[in-house]
Parts: C-alpha cells; sequence; structure tokens
C-alpha cells in the first residue's frame, strides 16, 4: 500500500506553472505522478488545491545536541523542521563536545535514527573542539557521514591552518563551509558598526570582518581547488566578492538567510537596543546590504536558503543586549516569510525561484538526494497553503527557541504537510 497525494498542484520547477497532478509515494520513492491516478487501497491525502512542492533542506541548523538540550535537541528541532516544510537539514557542530570525530557522527545518526523527525545530515568541524588550533580527521569525519566540514559559531582564524584543510577537503571533495568572521576586526562587537551602533552606543562588528575572511577565503580555495561554501551572507561587499568568485569559475557557494534578506538594524534602533530577540551573528545590517544580499538572491550569486536556526533559552534572550547569546530561531516559519514578502507582495521572486533556493540548490550543491519531485525520486515531498495567513507564533513552535524578531509578523504560504523517505512527518 502507498501513499496518494491526490488533487494537488504540482509546481514545475522549470516553468513555474501549477500543475493539476496526483502523486503515489511507494515506500521511500515516488513511483508515479499522472494525471489521476486510482486510490486502489493506497492511503489517500486529499489535497484539494494545495501545493506540493519538493521538501526544503536547509543547510544551516543548530540542533544542540548533545551538550545543549535546554536550547534544542535532535528531536525538538526536527519536529520544527518538518513543521516548517523540511526534509532534510544539516547540522552544526557547535555542541559540547563539539562534533569533531567520527564517534559524534555516528552518534547523530543514531540519535536521528531513534528520535528524528527529518534527515539529518551533521557537519564535522573543521579543527579540534572549534578551537583553531588542530585539524580534526577530516578523512574520518568523512567516512562517517559528514556532509561537509565547518567550525560555525567562530571563523578559523588562522591562515595556514585553513590552507592545509582546504587541501586536504579538495583531496577528498569535501565542501569547506566557512563562518567568515576576523575575530580581530569583530572583537566585542554585539551589533552592526555604523550609524545606528554609534547612537545606542553599543559595540560595532563592521561588515569587513567578514568580508575580508570571505575574501582571504576565496584565494585558499581558488590555490587548492576546494570547494568553498560562504555560511549566512550578510554584507554587501561579500555578495561582491562571491559574485566575482563565480565569474572566475572557481567553486564557491554561498546561503542567505531570511532576516538578512528581510530585516536590517532598524529594528534594533527602534527598539533602543533593548531587545536581544533581534540580535544575531552575523549581524542585521545596513539596508544597502540587505539589498546587495536580495540582487545577490536574484541573479544566482547566493544559491540557498539556510535560516541559522539558532535556537537559546527566553532566560538567555532576556539578558542586556550586549551579553545575550547570538542567533534566532528560523525553521517554523521561513518559507512563509519569504513567500509571503518576495513573491506575494513585492513579486521580486517567481515561486518556482524561491522553491529553488529551498530544495534544488542546496541538493545539488550538496549533491544530495531530493531537491525535486520526480518519478523515480525520493520521496521527500512539501505540501503548502499558499492561501491561508496566519501569524508568527513563537508560544505555537515544536522548538524549544523562541527567540525571533519575526514573532507576530503575518504571512501566508504554511506547511500543512511533510514527507519524508516516503513518512508523514508533519501533517496540520
Ligand atoms: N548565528 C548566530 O547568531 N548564532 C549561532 C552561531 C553561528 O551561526 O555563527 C549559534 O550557534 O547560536
Ligand atoms: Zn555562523
Ligand atoms: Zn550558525
Amino acid at each position: 500500500m502507498g501513499l496518494l497525494l491526490k488533487g494537488g498542484r504540482l509546481l514545475n520547477l522549470e516553468t513555474g506553472s501549477l500543475e493539476s497532478l496526483d502523486v503515489l509515494v511507494e515506500g521511500s520513492t515516488i513511483s508515479r505522478i499522472a494525471n489521476s491516478i486510482e486510490a486502489d487501497g493506497h492511503e489517500v491525502v486529499g489535497l484539494d488545491g494545495l501545493t506540493i512542492l519538493p521538501g526544503f533542506i536547509d543547510m544551516h541548523v543548530h540542533l544542540r545536541q548533545p551538550g545543549f538540550e535546554g536550547k534544542e535537541t535532535i528531536a525538538t528541532g526536527t519536529r520544527a523542521a518538518a513543521r516548517g516544510g523540511y526534509t532534510k537539514v544539516a547540522c552544526m557542530p557547535n555542541t559540547r563536545p563539539v562534533l569533531d570525530t567520527p564517534e559524534q557522527m555516528k552518534y547523530v545518526y543514531e540519535v536521528t535514527a531513534r528520535e528524528g523527525s527529518c534527515t539529518v545530515l551533521p557537519y564535522g568541524a573543521i579543527t579540534k573542539g572549534e578551537l583553531g588550533e588542530e585539524l580534526t580527521d577530516i578523512a574520518g569525519l568523512r567516512s562517517a557521514g559528514a556532509v561537509a566540514i565547518t567550525d560555525d559559531g567562530v571563523g578559523v582564524q588562522s591562515s595556514s591552518l585553513m590552507r592545509e584543510a582546504m587541501r586536504i577537503a579538495a583531496s577528498l571533495d569535501v565542501p569547506v563551509v566557512i563562518h567568515s568572521e576576523d575575530e580581530d576586526l569583530a572583537k566585542d562587537g554585539c551589533m552592526n558598526e555604523g550609524v545606528v551602533s554609534q547612537r545606542l552606543g553599543l559595540p560595532g562588528i563592521p561588515g569587513l570582518a567578514e568580508s575580508a575572511m570571505i575574501a582571504r577565503d576565496i584565494l585558499l580555495a581558488q590555490e587548492t581547488g576546494a570547494h568553498l561554501h560562504v555560511c549566512h551572507i550578510s554584507d554587501a561587499w561579500s555578495v561582491e566578492l562571491v559574485r566575482w568568485a563565480k565569474s572566475m569559475g572557481l567553486r564557491v557557494t554561498t546561503e542567505v538567510t531570511p532576516h538578512h534578506l528581510l530585516l536590517t538594524e532598524s529594528i534594533i534602533d527602534a527598539t533602543d537596543g533593548e531587545d536581544a530577540n533581534m540580535k544575531v551573528n552575523p549581524p542585521l545590517r545596513a539596508e544597502r546590504d540587505r539589498l546587495a544580499c536580495l540582487n545577490g538572491l536574484l541573479d544566482g550569486t547566493i544559491d540557498m536558503i539556510a535560516t541559522d536556526h539558532a535556537p537559546h533559552t527566553p532566560e538567555e534572550k532576556q539578558r542586556p543586549f550586549r551579553t545575550a547569546p547570538f542567533g534566532f530561531v528560523g525553521l517554523e516559519f521561513a518559507f512563509s516569510v519569504l513567500y509571503t514578502e518576495l513573491v506575494e507582495k513585492s513579486g521580486s521572486l517567481p515561486l518556482h525561484e524561491l522553491v529553488k533556493k529551498f530544495a534544488t540548490n542546496p541538493a545539488e550543491v550538496f549533491n544530495l538526494s531530493g531537491g525535486r519531485v520526480v518519478e523515480g525520486g525520493i520521496a521527500d515531498i512539501t505540501v503548502v497553503d499558499l492561501e491561508a495567513e496566519r501569524v508568527v507564533a513563537p508560544d505555537e513552535f515544536y522548538s524549544k527557541g523562541r527567540n525571533t524578531p519575526f514573532a507576530g509578523q503575518k504571512a501566508k504560504g504554511w506547511t500543512v504537510l511533510t514527507v519524508n523517505e516516503g513518512r508523514i512527518t508533519y501533517q496540520a
């Protein structure tokens, strides 16, 4: 017996048209897509006019397990992911202990098999303990299933160490994923350096702290032949550098978050720097940076959307702006807010281009299954209601995190059904 999705509209990723098609899932595979498929003993889910998309893939998520289970666990984070339409998430290694050994990779896969509501692809750290001093066993991490390597949360400050990491990664065909931040330039900053940080008297993090490191790592990628993926791009010059690297034919890819596409430091200004739910790293920047990210997304410089889902406890986020931890949650509304603002309201991006940034491109860039709803493909499917309007409601989150500046915002395009490898993982 299969799972029959009946009466929905399947998004054609090439033309952007919505086609009335039934989709039959058998086992973990999409076995048939046709105008009308007989119920024939299958479990039928009626989708009357709802929109069928490939399951979303988020290459930047903090699941916090092991070590910070008060913020999130693999169970709660993947439930949140499924609720947001995600079928795969890649989890960051800045846990305690850090995910820096093959055993840690195995741990993530084992816990996910028991408790997970989506596929979890662990990142292995570049340096032991993310301390920036000694390289991990990159080959061992890869064999144990690391999707790529990164020290997200901190930048690798040593250029010679990064050069060596890229040499090894290139020889193993492992992508190097960078949190680009020059610690010396970023120092004790807690928000974007500029007119707002000056007015509020808060220490700033200049865009240069990001772009300078991206420039270094693009040159290292050029020299070593490594695939470089730039995390959470946020600064206008950073986008320009990635655009240039691509024009030179280098293997450089990047992601942007919903918050860097839709928000600026003006929301910190408006709340006088008193709400740490607006504190994130890289920080919300100026309008020209936001527009550069948006243009980069539109012209293909930016390959994909990633949430950088970074849950923290309410207590931590109630601390003063200077000392509260950086980070926003995002899994449960990323598609909705971006669909609403970029597709529905401004029309800057057609739906199928947005969906490529959420599913097709991450699959292609990281060589993963999914990203398309096709016969014979893996049954990773997300069904959304493009009409229903709701507000982003943190008290309803499956995530343990509540920290988002999007709280209370109205949006359309909510997930009603998520299927991961043929299994229903969320149903509204
Ligand atoms: N993005 C953040 O503001 N915080 C992340 C770390 C990171 O992604 O660099 C976290 O782990 O909390
Ligand atoms: Zn980061
Ligand atoms: Zn992160």
